[in-house]
């Protein structure tokens, strides 16, 4: 897969950690930045791992920030991202499975760069169930942000 990957000052350590670790495992990785700890906005790099995502260039997205919350909340914003805030391996393949999410967002403050490996390997390798149920509320979903289901 071609994987888009940002963060902010808050999360370039954890999401340089993870493009090396993305990559070991044969996926290709486009890095949006940040580069650097000079203080910068978690909203710039979402929006351009999300359109990354949109636009189909990339097929899924991983935003790093602080706490993750500020990246999943500006991720969210965007028709048709589907971004969830996971620090747990759970929650790492439910989400794949029930909300078919293409972004994943964690946080470098939060978790360390084991766990957070484990993470991204299971949010990456499980696929969307396909379960009418959860076709239906992703469609429902996507009703409220206007954007074209594809999960009719
Ligand atoms: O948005 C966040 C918190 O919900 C992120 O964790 C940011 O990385 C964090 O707010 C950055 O904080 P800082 O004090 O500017 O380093």
């Amino acid at each position: 897969m071609n994987i888009a990957i940002g963060a902010d000052h808050a999360g370039y350590r954890l999401k340089d950690e993870l493009i090396e670790f993305i990559r070991s495992l044969g996926h290709e990785v486009k890095d949006f930045g940040a580069f650097g700890p000079e203080s910068v906005d978690y909203p710039d790099y979402a929006s351009q791992v999300c359109g990354a995502v949109v636009s189909g260039t990339a097929d899924k997205g991983i935003l790093v920030c602080g706490t993750g919350i500020g990246m999943s909340i500006a991720a969210n914003k965007t028709p048709g991202i589907r971004c969830a805030l996971v620090h747990d391996m759970f929650s790492a393949k439910a989400t794949r499975e029930h909300n078919d999410t293409n972004v994943l967002a964690m946080g470098e403050r939060v978790i360390g760069p084991g766990l957070a490996q484990e993470i991204v390997k299971i949010w990456l390798e499980t696929e969307f169930s396909q379960g009418e149920r959860h076709k239906n509320r992703i469609h429902k979903v996507m009703q409220l942000e206007g954007s074209q289901s594809l999960h009719p």
